[in-house]
């Protein structure tokens, strides 16, 4: 049969390089209003970027600004204001309320030795530059999204953020005090603060636990303040022993900070895609450091944001344990009558109006309206990502975008009701939009102004096709559940011409694909792929009974529905069922590894990113040992001991049970540095292919984690699933 597939390694990489050029938006800040001259009112509105540049091997960040002339209500006129400017060293960075000031934390490399500075910047000049490494108040400062944060006070006059907790400098026993074993610099520094650095002996080995995957330097999270006038850091005093702090701001008024709190006892567990840790809202008084739990402390809180008129706080709760990601629910906190209410709850099944609840470990950094009266979410809605429109008074939820055309809308941030939004879809780059939120109680469409477009793919066709699993599949629990996938392939096929077809299930399980723009498929559907990404009932965005459909059913209910959904599309005789092909990282790793093993005619070529392959073994290294026991099908608790039966259905629903049947060539990309599947669970898999003589190639990416993201990791991997999909599907 005739292919049309690009086969070429020179054509794949042009083509790659090329798509890989557009970026993705990470940040929009909007400026102070502004009169000018002629009576107009406009703002500035500040965007960071991320783009891969494949020469310098790294993601480079870079901002752009445009200007927005508006009438409060409307835009008037907008476009770029100068060009685009890389973004180098700084770690955190945050304009002042007022706009009159920029702080700054920045990484600077000096003789060698890595070493953070705060920055205060005032109109065109560096006003403060603070060694914070020199004054030894803290470690480093966290600049993650889990705990970091950089916080103006509403006076302006203070700076809030978190860093690690300081250590004294450990020594050995043996270490004989000599003038040589100090550095100049660190003397020079000694000197200038007056004072010899405290050392402690016998502390050099000792074992500090870490927040896992993504976050493995990061273990004692403490909060600290500088008082700007007096360039004097302090650390707060109050947080309790067993907490760790973070996504923290100033409480109305300054009196103190209010903070999100996680309980470290009896030890850390891996946070990174885990908002299902025990976590509470907590106030510390800054006189009396006077700590005050704000929530109830026996659920999950986060991103925890402050209304305009400083009287109300929202955030997001759920359960602890359990599946990692579920259905939200959005929790207010009123500062003055200290009652909590939950503005929208918990949504079992989507309903009639399509909302299907809220799924969100983030809110954005500004998400109220001007009136304080409504919220904002951008969220998973099954396949799509829209932007939803919460009251906070009544709870009424309206989605502002299921009406505008498919694909995804993020929320960067919403200032004095002026919205800005990152748009993308499977064959459209992200783009940046500007609007006005509609007044309260109106019906009116948002007017989208687009400030920075980008360049459709024209080749790629798309569309979201619904599952509704056969009688024998349904789950007896939790009955009636359909699910999703998302179909692109190339627009234009020859006469004659079948496509070859790449099933990707995605991870978590407890995760979604939505309609946005995705380089490796959009990539692989330009070569002449057709791709089919499922969202299996467990997926979020489709309502809590289908997230718990899932655990307990793993390797059966998520590899049955991805199967059904590849027979079906393949009924349509448009893709050829010679040339199917599977591949999938982390659970979709498990995914696919089940799928090569249960269906071992079926699959022609499989690869498989960080897969999970026996949860029996990878209880005792993965840094969330509960998502292998919650997955399987039992409770957790962290004082659970090793049970044969429980390892005996963990072995029995992994991937490992059915290797003896395979018969597809895998190939594997692994990690080295991953907390979440260690790379051991890859190697386990190889050596028993190996074994049976199934062709294997393994991939072993150093100083890369759970995500193989780092630029060479990703785009060499990308080129070996490109060739390997190719070579085993014969085209
Ligand atoms: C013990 S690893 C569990 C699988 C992992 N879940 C959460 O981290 C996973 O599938 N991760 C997804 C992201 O959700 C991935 O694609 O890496």
């Amino acid at each position: 049969m005739e292919s049309q597939v690009m086969t070429n390694p020179e054509d794949i990489s042009k083509l790659y390089r090329e798509l890989s050029l557009f970026p993705s938006l990470t940040r929009a800040d909007v400026g102070p209003v502004i009169t000018s001259q002629y009576g107009g009112k406009y703002s500035n509105i500040y965007t960071e970027w991320s783009q891969r540049d494949l020469e310098r091997n790294e993601n480079v960040k870079f901002c752009r600004q445009y200007i927005v002339f508006h009438d409060d209500k409307s835009v008037v006129y907008s476009g770029p204001s100068g060009n685009c400017t890389e973004i180098k060293g700084e770690l955190l960075s945050k304009d002042s309320p007022s706009g009159d000031m920029k702080a700054v934390v920045r990484e600077s490399n000096i003789k060698g030795e890595d070493k953070q500075f705060l920055e205060i910047w005032s109109k065109n000049i560096k006003v403060k530059s603070i060694n914070l490494t020199a004054l030894k108040k803290h470690g480093k400062v966290y600049e993650d999204d889990q705990f970091g944060c950089l916080v103006w006070s509403h006076s302006e006059t203070h700076l809030l953020y978190v860093a690690e907790r300081k250590r004294l400098k450990a020594e050995s026993f043996f270490q004989s005090v000599s003038p040589e074993s100090c550095s100049l610099a660190d003397e020079e520094e000694g000197v200038k603060m007056g004072k010899e650095e405290e050392t402690t002996k016998g502390e050099q080995f000792v074992f500090y636990e870490d927040w896992g995957e993504t976050l493995v330097s990061k273990s004692s999270p403490v909060l600290c303040v500088l008082d700007i006038e007096g360039s004097n850091v302090s650390v707060l005093e109050g947080v309790p022993d067993n907490i760790s702090p973070g996504q923290a701001f100033w409480a109305p008024s300054d009196t103190g900070v209010v903070f999100v709190g996680w309980w470290h006892e009896p030890f850390r567990l891996g946070l990174k895609y885990s908002p299902n840790r025990r976590s509470s809202l907590f106030y510390v008084d800054l006189t009396g450091g006077q700590c005050e739990q704000l929530s109830s402390g026996s659920s999950a809180v986060c991103s925890p944001k402050l209304s305009p008129d400083q009287c109300r706080i929202i955030y997001l709760e759920c359960a602890v344990y359990g599946p990692h990601q579920q259905c939200s629910r959005l929790c207010m906190y009123d500062w003055y009558t200290k009652r909590t209410s939950v503005v929208v709850d918990v949504v079992k099944r989507p309903r009639e109006d399509g909302f299907a609840g809220i799924y969100s470990s983030s809110l954005s950094p500004l998400c109220w309206s001007a009136d304080s009266q409504r919220i904002l979410v951008s969220c998973p809605q099954g396949s799509r990502k829209d932007l939803l429109l919460v009251e906070t008074t009544t709870g009424s939820v309206t989605s502002l975008t299921s009406k505008s055309p498919g694909g995804s809308w993020s929320l960067l941030t919403i200032e004095r009701n002026l919205m800005v939004v990152s748009w993308s879809s499977p064959n459209c780059p992200p783009s940046l939009r500007v609007g006005f939120l509609p007044l309260c109680g109106s019906r009116e469409e948002v007017d989208w102004v687009v400030l920075e477009d980008s360049q459709t793919q024209p080749d790629i066709d798309w569309q979201i096709l619904n599952f509704t699993p056969p009688p024998e599949q349904d789950n007896s629990q939790y009955p009636g559940l359909d699910f999703d996938a998302l179909l692109l392939k190339p627009k234009d096929v020859k006469e004659g011409v079948k496509l070859p077809l790449i099933v990707t299930p995605h991870g978590g399980p407890h995760s979604v694909i939505v309609a946005d723009w995705l380089l490796s498929s959009s990539v692989l559907c330009r070569m002449g792929f057709a791709i089919l990404l499922v969202n299996y009932r467990g997926s979020i965005g489709y309502g809590q009974d289908s997230i718990l459909s899932l655990p307990g059913n793993v390797g059966t209910q998520d590899v049955k529905d991805v199967q059904f959904a590849v027979e079906s599309v393949l009924r349509g005789g448009a893709f050829d069922e010679q040339k199917v092909a599977v591949a999938g990282g982390s659970h979709g790793g498990f995914v696919a590894c089940h799928l090569i093993g249960q269906y071992p005619e079926f699959y022609k070529a499989c690869v498989a990113r960080n897969p999970v392959i026996n949860l029996a073994s990878m209880i005792g290294s993965t840094d969330i040992p509960d998502w292998c026991m919650v997955e399987a099908g039992y409770n957790y608790s962290t004082d659970c001991l090793p049970d044969p039966a429980v390892w005996e259905q963990m072995l029995n629903k992994s991937p490992i049970k059915h290797v003896k049947q395979v018969k597809t060539p895998v190939l594997l990309t692994l990690g080295e540095d991953d907390k979440r599947v260690p790379p051991k669970q890859g190697i386990e898999y190889y050596r028993a292919l190996k074994a049976l003589q199934v062709p294997v190639r393994l991939l072993w990416y150093p100083e890369n984690n759970h995500s193989l993201s780092k630029v060479d990791a990703e785009s060499d991997g990308f080129m070996n699933i490109a060739l390997w999909m190719t070579q085993h599907l014969s085209l």
